[in-house]
């Protein structure tokens, strides 16, 4: 049997304060196979962020981890040395954030950029990654790429900086891409081009993706199984279509209630990004629900 390529073992997180711990994350499990793509969804402050900075090695404090694993590749990355974590991050997972600006340094070509990660973690010559970057730009759909590559991160739109930033996470074919709500900061339209882009390009090359959202609506249109956060538990978890066909969980119901038009068309905006009705129709992907309960919690049902 395939193994996973991470495995999310009873992950806990605490806020470390002077009078005591408080619990942020209780238990969270959850795999991603190779080339798969999984959806993290809950409203804001249920976790799903510091869950993918924890898996990334890169909390800050009062924040910790408190228990558990997260085994990627077969090896726990909550041991790893700093510098092998670093080495990682460049080369195996590759992390994009809502604001691209984020990942962007604003003194520098965007050309330059995409290049710096060819030299850095392939070891190519600055004339080649120069080339590269030509190429990985158009891969993004960035229109004339050969002027867009002396293009500095303000001469662009949010959207085409979203591009670049996809064109460096994915530089150097990491097997797992981290996408913390990447199209949320986007007008609808170029959202739904983006997740169009990800979902091509990740297919593609054959990279997993862990994403993160708070709209169960762009979830459906990208995952291929989805894990449910509500504050700081993951309480269901399922294939997309069985999910929408199926919830368990009275918060996952909630979630959905708030969809527009759920039963018939699942729309974005104007954007169509799934029908819904196809996809439950589709009764052949489905499977049987895990329901999770926390360690120490109540049954979710009533949750
Ligand atoms: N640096 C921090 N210091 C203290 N508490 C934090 C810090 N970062 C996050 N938290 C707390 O951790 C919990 C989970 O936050 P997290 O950002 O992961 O939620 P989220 O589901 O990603 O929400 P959002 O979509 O708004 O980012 C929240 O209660 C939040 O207040």
């Amino acid at each position: 049997m395939t193994e996973p390529l991470l495995d999310v073992r009873n992950l806990d997180l605490v806020l470390s304060r002077r009078g005591g711990n408080v619990p942020i994350l209780q238990d969270i499990s959850f795999q991603i196979m190779p080339g798969e793509t999984y959806g993290l969804v809950g409203e804001s402050g249920s976790g799903k962020s510091v869950t993918s900075l924890a898996i990334m090695g890169l909390l800050k404090k009062p924040l910790k981890v408190s228990g558990g694993q997260v085994v990627f590749q077969g090896q726990d990355l909550l041991k790893l040395r700093p510098r092998r974590m670093r080495d990682l991050r460049g080369d195996r997972v590759a992390m994009i954030f809502q604001e691209p600006m984020t990942a962007l340094n604003p003194l520098s070509t965007v050309g330059r950029q995409i290049a710096e990660m060819y030299v850095l973690h392939q070891g190519k010559s600055w004339r080649e990654a120069r080339r590269l970057a030509i190429d990985a730009l158009d891969s993004v759909k960035v229109p004339n790429p050969e002027r867009r590559v002396g293009n500095y991160p303000h001469q662009m739109s949010g959207g085409l900086r979203q591009r670049v930033v996809i064109a460096m996470a994915l530089a150097c074919d990491p097997d797992l891409l981290i996408a913390d709500e990447p199209t949320t900061a986007l007008d609808v339209t170029v959202q739904a081009e983006v997740l169009r882009l990800i979902k091509e390009l990740c297919a593609a090359r054959g990279t997993a993706v862990l994403f993160i959202s708070h709209d169960l609506g762009v979830i459906a249109s990208i995952c291929q199984r989805v894990g449910v956060m509500y504050a700081g538990c993951l309480v269901e978890e399922n294939d997309t279509v069985a999910l929408f066909s199926n919830p368990r969980h009275a918060y996952t119901r909630g979630l959905m209630g708030a969809l527009p038009r759920l039963g018939s068309r699942l729309t974005h905006g104007r954007q169509r990004l799934v029908d819904i009705d196809s996809v439950i129709a589709d009764r052949s992907v489905l499977t049987k629900t895990r329901f999770i309960t926390p360690r120490g919690a109540a049954n979710g049902e009533s949750a």
